[in-house]
């Protein structure tokens, strides 16, 4: 045993290893998964590089264990992403490449993997059909396709909603495979995958195209992680994790709807996919499409910059119009809040109606699931806080419970207050489940259709209610974001936002940013067919109606909002003109994960190329009986804040055993959720 090889473990950052030196009786090359001892444990490794890091003698290493021989090798281009990520993100190297390794893969020995890859090679190529006729590109798409191809730099795709940018996908998906590359396509969201694999597989029939999401089956990931690695899938579509397939052959990579913040891991390595993706397409000297209707405004900065080009698609296939946005003053109404009054205002409902005598398809948004937010006691003012959380319980009436969607805990609607006995406890505020009931009782001969995340729980639920939606066999659609964004409905005309005012006043500051997002990705959903354009209008009920992101929704203007909006982040010193990191600590007594951030803050003093902003708890600081508490770093240079936190994270967990009761820590860079 003479070959010395560094392997990337399982280990955080934080414990000072990551990549250990073995010995090995193979020259293993780069890339080899393989077991190898640490403590009295085996724990799957990953080679990753020849040589070893450290000064000890041979005979002060370990030998490791046995390697994943049938396996290929991960590629040079792979671990590069890896270590980008993990340093950019401060974690270990191990523990991100061994996260983003599909979990089946650690459970596999030598024998059984031979024969899955054996499988594998010998599967056929989907039978090459004919492919089916390709609409005519539009003279935008044709010009955003031209313009793709000449330079290098990443391309803004900012097309209105309905402007074809599947269409230039496709396209641009093309020429990369007719050249024998890989195709990666990252979408936000699982629910959004089904209809563009259907699209995807339509175009390129004879192609292998395998998808990566959380909620395949173990066995099914690590297939189609396995195809992807192997070079046998040609497209490789996916939620954010995809962003880490192995593709040996990639020629291109698209982010459907780049702003969507469901590209940022929210736990463990908190990566951002979307600009994950960016790095490797330059890495790796391919293009990457990000297509959105309203970009970020990390990317648009970008654009501005002159560091990412923009390819525009300003018209709707068909040369339909935006619909029209209504905005109506709910203070007009008589003051009857609660959770009785009417849920849309006259003349919205008025619209609605229309819409049912015209046969056309109505959605309304409304971005809370349940029946109510919360239940009330009239007589002693109980309400139906969680026992484990600064929140309240939802009232769910479809199975009589009360639920916290921050932890979970879920009990049966108490008959009567759990304080006073009052029988009459009722709820306050209206959720999905309430709209539909309350639309259902208004207009009982239309059919109305409830599409949110309880609706959809079974396997299968969501497709089979968008394909009811798309077959015609609902007047009224009733959901949360879920249905407000990406879908190609044909038959929408009007689209209310029921109550989109409390993102206004919250207390993140990119909430204008990801309201505005949604509500001009919810208009995009009304007159999508271009005959049926010109009545479409989307209607929206605030109290608030003078509020400047509404007057920029109304005349569609995406640039006029960002540019105020860039306006507030400069002068504030906020992204994209300066750079965060948040650290948060959690304890159970919120003191505890105060003091800790206090400690930490100490350990910053005097590095001038940062900022510390004062530790807080976050919106919600109790979740499952743990306080939160934490503080943001700022820098106006992202290698200087690196540069800090790279130093300032080891002390970090050094400090930590001085903190008892101290539950977790973690640094979450460029976070979105503040
Ligand atoms: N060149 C074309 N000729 C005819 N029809 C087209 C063309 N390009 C796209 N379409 C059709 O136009 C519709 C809208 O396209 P698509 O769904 O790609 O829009 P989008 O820009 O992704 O919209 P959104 O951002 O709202 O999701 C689709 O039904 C698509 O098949
Ligand atoms: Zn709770």
């Amino acid at each position: 045993m003479t070959n010395r090889i560094a392997v990337a473990v399982e280990t955080p950052q934080h414990t000072g290893v990551g990549v250990l030196d073995y010995l090995a009786d193979q020259a293993w090359p780069p890339g080899t998964l393989l077991r190898v001892p640490l403590g009295r444990r085996e724990v799957p490794g990953i080679v990753w590089h020849r040589g070893g890091d450290t000064e000890l003698a041979d005979d002060a290493l370990r030998p490791a264990g046995p390697a994943l021989e049938a396996l290929p090798p991960l590629g040079e281009a792979w671990r590069r992403l890896v270590e980008f990520a993990a340093a950019y993100y401060q974690r270990g190297v191990g523990e991100l490449a061994l996260a983003v390794l599909p979990p089946e893969l650690r459970k596999l020995d030598d024998v059984q993997l031979a024969r899955r890859v054996a499988k594998l090679a010998k599967l056929a190529p989907p039978p090459a059909a004919e492919p089916p006729p390709r609409p005519e590109p539009s003279a935008e798409q044709q010009a955003a396709l031209a313009a793709l191809a000449e330079g290098t730099a990443p391309a803004l795709l900012h097309g209105v909603t309905g402007s074809g940018k599947t269409e230039v996908y496709l396209r641009a998906a093309e020429q990369a495979l007719d050249a024998g590359r890989q195709v990666l396509v990252l979408v936000p969201e699982i629910n959004l995958t089904p209809q563009l694999e259907a699209r995807f597989a339509a175009r390129f029939p004879g192609r292998r195209l395998v998808s990566l999401h959380s909620a395949l089956t173990p066995a099914q990931r690590l297939k189609n992680w396995l195809q992807a690695h192997l070079g046998t899938a040609d497209l490789v579509l996916g939620t954010r994790l995809a962003v880490f397939a192995s593709l040996p052959r990639l020629g291109l990579v698209v982010v459907d709807e780049e702003h969507d913040p469901s590209f940022k891991q929210q736990e463990g390595a908190r990566y951002s996919a979307r600009d994950l993706a960016v790095w490797r397409a330059h890495d790796a000297g391919v293009p990457v499409l990000l297509g959105s209707a309203t970009p970020s405004l990390e990317t648009w900065q970008r654009v501005q910059e002159g560091r990412y080009r923009r390819l525009a698609l300003d018209a709707r296939i068909g040369g339909g119009a935006m619909p029209r946005v209504r905005v109506f003053d709910m203070s007009r109404l008589p003051r009857q809040r609660g959770v009785d009054a009417p849920p849309l205002a006259p003349p919205v409902l008025e619209a609605l109606k229309q819409r049912l005598e015209r046969g056309e398809q109505s959605l309304l948004l409304l971005n809370r699931r349940g029946y109510a937010p919360v239940l009330h006691c009239g007589e002693c003012g109980w309400k139906s806080g969680c026992p484990h959380c600064s929140a309240w319980r939802v009232f769910h009436k479809g199975d009589r419970t009360l639920r916290c969607h921050h932890c979970g805990f879920t009990e049966r609607v108490p008959r009567a207050c759990p304080d006073c006995g009052n029988q009459d406890i009722a709820p306050i505020g209206r959720g999905t489940e309430k709209l539909a009931e309350q639309l259902a009782e208004l207009l009982p001969e239309a059919r109305v259709a409830r599409i949110d995340a309880d609706s959809t729980r079974g396997a299968g639920a969501l497709e089979q209610q968008l394909g009811a939606v798309h077959a015609g066999e609902v007047d009224v659609l009733v959901g949360t974001q879920m249905v407000a964004k990406g879908h190609d409905f044909r038959r929408i005309t009007l689209v209310v936002a029921v109550n989109p005012d409390s993102a206004l006043f919250a207390s993140d500051f990119r909430a204008p940013e990801r309201l505005f997002a949604l509500l001009m990705q919810a208009a995009g959903r009304a007159g999508r067919d271009a005959e049926q354009a010109a009545r479409s209008e989307m209607w929206i009920q605030t109290w608030n109606p003078q509020h400047a992101l509404f007057d920029a929704l109304k005349r569609h203007d995406y640039a006029a909002f960002a540019a105020s909006q860039l306006d507030e982040r400069r002068s504030a010193g906020l992204p994209p003109f300066s750079h965060l990191a948040l650290l948060r600590a959690e304890a159970k007594s919120a003191e505890v994960a105060t003091a800790f951030l206090d400690e930490a803050a100490t350990l910053a003093e005097g590095v001038e190329t940062i900022g510390l902003y004062p530790a807080v708890p976050p919106a919600v600081s109790r979740v499952a009986d743990v306080e939160r508490v934490q503080m943001l770093v700022e820098s106006t240079s992202r290698p200087a804040l690196q540069r800090f936190l790279a130093g300032w994270l080891p002390q970090l967990h050094a400090l930590r055993p001085h903190h008892k009761g101290l539950i977790r820590w973690a640094v979450d860079v460029d976070p979105l959720a503040i």
